[in-house]
């Protein structure tokens, strides 16, 4: 017994080298019962991933290569991968019904909490399935096709302003511009009238007067990195309430806002909705399930949803589309061609209904192949396993495990789209046959799937189908030489798969969503 006692003396039961060798005794216990025990452990996956210590997807988040970090990992640990110590990515097309569907056991994860705004949650945040099916059931009106009609003048003026602010340009002198930025402003101006009735009016002065874009994309960036570890969210969201706010922040939400208090308050002298033709209109004569109108916070909370979830994504698709469009002359030119004989025809005119943008088959094939490869949203999807666990991918999930889909790797495995998968391939489109076509459109994740599936897909197609045929048709595009006296910030390009080329017209982030900057074009008018 002496050596016992007299160690109890040398060595308290505070001294640093007891309490270090308890902490990585604990340490060490958790990443063996990660790697060895836990539910997920038969999942492949880098071995840092599985043993809990680091966490892949936030350094995917700071880093901002999640589409190509995780085509990675899937093209070397097969169909499914453990990316975090609680979540497995699957790649397999077999698996989005088991998880995407409809009266599913699986609900989101709490990464979604970290994207709701300050008005609360919102369609795409609520986490509750039975929850989230009454607020759809509640906010379908705001979303019905038979609306579609209606939007179509909005996106049209739009549309006037966009081309108006790209004709002074070419007029001045100055074709090349940032398509970057230009049509970030032309979506946002579209959202501004679908959603409360008036644009921003940003396209037609061709600026962001409050210098809004960079805040917008800062706070995605971040929003995302919280719900990758959502127990710090509540602290983040105490702490953005305490640190004052940059002087822009508050110019739109503040735009907002004042644009549904006044609207309310004309609804309350009028004592009706005053035929107003945006989703504001529709909010405001929502109802909850106890028959209760829609509180202000809520009208605030949905409309905040359209504003947010309808610009970067659609500003995404047309950037996307221009780039692999115009990267390509063979692909180029047939569009246009299709354009300028269905203008010649008459089986199209100017300002383009959505009906006839859909009588163009081979733009129609561009956009669809354009959503594959270059999904607004490359992140994996992440749903959680409910009670009594579920066998997906052939593989059984327990309840409390997560698992997730990424549209981005998705839509480039063989396995749902072929061989040629990576290649931007329009006729893929017009040569399948029924069934061909019903597998390659079910295996598209670009607007999510099942019961979640983006409500505004309609809206979305709509405005770029409206939108790109009238730039194709009104001007010849070029991507501006990268050099040394070119405005590009980056001295080479960034592909949405991750290449890095001096060749590669913009720069691409791959987070929430996969933005692209710094897209230097030069335009002229076709009919110079
Ligand atoms: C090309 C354009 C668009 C793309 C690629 C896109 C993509 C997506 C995706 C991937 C989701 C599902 C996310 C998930 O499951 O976690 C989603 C949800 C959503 N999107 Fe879109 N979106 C687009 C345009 C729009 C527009 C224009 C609006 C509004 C007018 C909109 C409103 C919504 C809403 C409300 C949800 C949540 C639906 C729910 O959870 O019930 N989106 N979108």
């Amino acid at each position: 017994m002496a050596p016992f006692w007299t160690l109890c003396q040398v060595v308290p039961a505070f001294h640093p080298a007891i309490i270090f060798g308890a902490a990585a005794s604990a340490i060490l216990m958790y990443a063996f019962y990660n790697i060895l025990f836990h539910p997920l452990a038969r999942i492949p996956g880098p071995i840092w991933v599985r043993s809990g210590l680091w966490s892949w997807k936030s350094t995917r988040a700071v880093k901002l290569d999640i589409g190509w970090k995780l085509l990675e990992l899937h093209e070397k640990y097969g169909k499914i991968v453990r990316i975090a110590r609680n979540e497995a990515s699957i790649c397999d097309p077999g698996a989005i019904e088991q998880i995407f569907k409809f009266k599913s056991p699986l609900q989101k994860t709490r990464f979604y909490e970290s994207l709701r705004g300050v008005d609360g949650h919102n369609l795409l945040t609520t986490i509750d399935n039975q929850k989230h099916g009454e607020i759809r059931r509640a906010e379908s009106p705001a979303y019905a096709t038979k609306l579609l009609a209606d939007f179509e003048q909005n996106v049209d003026s739009c549309c006037n302003d966009l081309i108006g602010y790209l004709d002074r340009c070419i007029d001045a002198g100055k074709g090349t511009v940032d398509l970057s930025e230009i049509l970030q402003l032309f979506a946002i101006d579209v959202i501004g009238e679908l959603a409360l009735g008036k644009s921003f009016g940003f396209c037609a002065i061709g600026k962001d007067p409050y210098n809004l874009l960079p805040l917008l994309v800062k706070f995605l960036e971040i929003a995302c990195l919280v719900g990758t570890q959502p127990f710090v969210s509540p602290f983040v969201m105490w702490l953005s309430k305490k640190l004052p706010e940059p002087p822009s922040a508050g110019a739109i939400p503040g735009i907002v806002r004042g644009r549904i208090d006044s609207r309310l308050q004309e609804y309350k002298e009028q004592g009706t909705n005053s035929g107003h033709h945006d989703t504001l209109e529709r909010f405001m004569s929502c109802r909850n399930p106890d028959g209760s109108e829609y509180s202000l916070q809520q009208i605030r909370a949905a409309t905040g949803l359209v504003l947010g979830a309808g610009s970067d994504t659609t500003a995404i698709t047309m950037r996307a589309m221009i780039r692999f469009v115009v990267g390509d002359p063979r692909i180029y030119s047939k569009v246009q061609e299709e354009i300028d004989d269905a203008v010649s025809s008459g089986a199209i005119t100017f300002p383009l209904s959505y009906s006839d943008a859909c009588k163009l088959s081979y733009f129609q094939a561009c956009l669809k192949e354009t959503l594959r490869l270059h999904p607004a949203v490359p992140w994996a999807l992440p749903r959680l396993v409910g009670a009594g666990g579920a066998t997906i991918a052939g593989h059984f999930f327990t309840e409390g495990t997560e698992v997730s889909m990424s549209p981005f790797v998705v839509h480039r495995r063989p396995e749902a789209y072929g061989n040629d998968a990576a290649v931007f391939r329009p006729e893929r489109w017009i040569e399948a046959d029924a069934e061909e076509l019903r597998t390659m459109e079910h295996n598209n994740l670009a607007f999510g799937s099942g019961p979640r599936v983006c409500f505004g897909k309609a809206i979305g197609m709509m405005e770029v189908s409206k939108a790109m045929p009238l730039l194709f048709w009104k001007y010849r595009m070029g991507f501006t030489p990268r050099s040394a006296t070119s405005p590009h910030k980056h001295a080479a390009g960034r592909a949405v798969d991750g290449c890095v080329s001096t060749s590669e017209p913009y720069f691409v982030t791959s987070q929430w969503v996969a933005v692209q900057s710094d897209f230097w074009c030069d335009l002229a008018r076709r009919t110079d």
